[in-house]
């Protein structure tokens, strides 16, 4: 099992306007490997997972490829074969903010269980739960009386009800205290030792570090840098990644200044420019994505050839 994305662009009209989610996204998770998606609030990281799984609404439009296993190109296949053969079964979604994705009026063991018949799994409601930390008593409870990081981990275990081979979560973590924040993330490392692929979408760059064999970073629409996790959180090659990894707090704990550009009037040139330290005249031009940078003037070589 593989995804291989290539070009994914995702646009969106909107009165008097268009938004560009995601630019140009190139990359690409196998099987026992976990991929971290990071970047800022907005930056188009649901977008670009929604897209893959058709789950984009009437006014996006979609252009690129993104291969499962070499046979099924998600961005074109219909509607039907991502209901009835794609979605639960080879990828399993975490959505982002779950507690807005539960019934109101039907416990969080009957959504579970439901989950697990559609889908014709032979696992427990039980087990699931427990692998996410959820007591059984917990899976009687109703949505409402679900803390949000319950309802982050009933989520977690339905995503997981049809025993897919790529799962994609959405910031899994949020809502979550530490300890927990380091148990879901070490479930996902499991659920990828165990050989399958995981996408994990975090703006935190710290859980993304303990799981993710690689990751990849995204700023106003674009990858713009990708490789291997321990090195770019040891060597940062993107100013913007550099960045990030200041932010953290158990680093410099420095926000980076200003805001990034509107999807709505990206510029022509590197978007992240007018944030960066390091600017040159060169930056008035897209920088194209080379040995896993996007930038006209990395901070440092690559330490080997990388592949996003
Ligand atoms: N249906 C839509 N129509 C117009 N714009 C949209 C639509 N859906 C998302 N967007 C815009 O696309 C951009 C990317 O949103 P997205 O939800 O992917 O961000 P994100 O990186 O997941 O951020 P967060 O951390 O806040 O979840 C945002 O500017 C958002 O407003
Ligand atoms: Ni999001």
């Amino acid at each position: 099992m593989k995804l291989e994305v290539t070009g994914l662009t995702v646009s969106f009209s909107i009165p008097g306007a268009t938004v560009r989610a995601v630019t140009d996204a190139s990359f690409s998770v196998r099987r026992g490997e976990c991929l971290a998606l990071v970047g800022e609030s907005g930056c188009g990281k649901s977008v670009l997972a929604h897209a893959l799984l058709g789950l984009l609404p009437g006014n996006a439009r979609v252009s690129g490829q993104a291969m499962l296993s070499s046979e099924l190109d998600l961005l074109s296949a219909s509607p039907a074969v991502l209901a009835g053969r794609v979605r639960g079964r080879q990828i399993g979604l975490i959505p982002q903010s779950p507690a807005t994705h539960l019934t109101p009026v039907r416990t969080a063991r009957a959504q579970l269980e439901e989950a697990l018949e559609e889908l014709g799994s032979t696992r427990s409601a039980a087990e699931l739960a427990e692998r996410f930390g959820l007591a059984p008593r917990d899976l009687d409870r109703y949505p409402h009386e679900l803390s949000g990081g319950m309802a982050q981990r009933v989520a977690n275990a339905i995503a997981l009800a049809g025993d897919p081979e790529l799962l994609i979560a959405d910031e899994p973590t949020s809502g979550l205290d530490r300890p927990l924040v380091e148990r879901t993330m070490a479930v996902l490392r499991e659920l990828c030792e165990e050989g399958r692929a995981v996408l994990v979408i975090t703006h935190d760059l710290r859980a993304a570090a303990q799981v993710a064999d690689r990751l990849a970073v995204m700023y106003a629409s674009r990858l713009v840098e990708a490789g291997p996790a321990a090195e770019l959180l040891d060597r940062p090659r993107h100013p913007y990644t550099a960045g990030l990894v200041a932010a953290q707090p158990d680093r410099e704990f420095v926000a980076i200044a200003g805001m990034p550009p509107e999807l709505t009037a990206l510029p022509e040139g590197c978007a992240f420019a007018p944030r960066c330290a390091h600017v040159t005249g060169a930056c008035a031009r897209q920088p194209a994505m080379s040995s896993g940078v996007s930038c006209h003037h990395p901070l440092r070589e690559a330490a080997h050839a990388q592949g996003a």
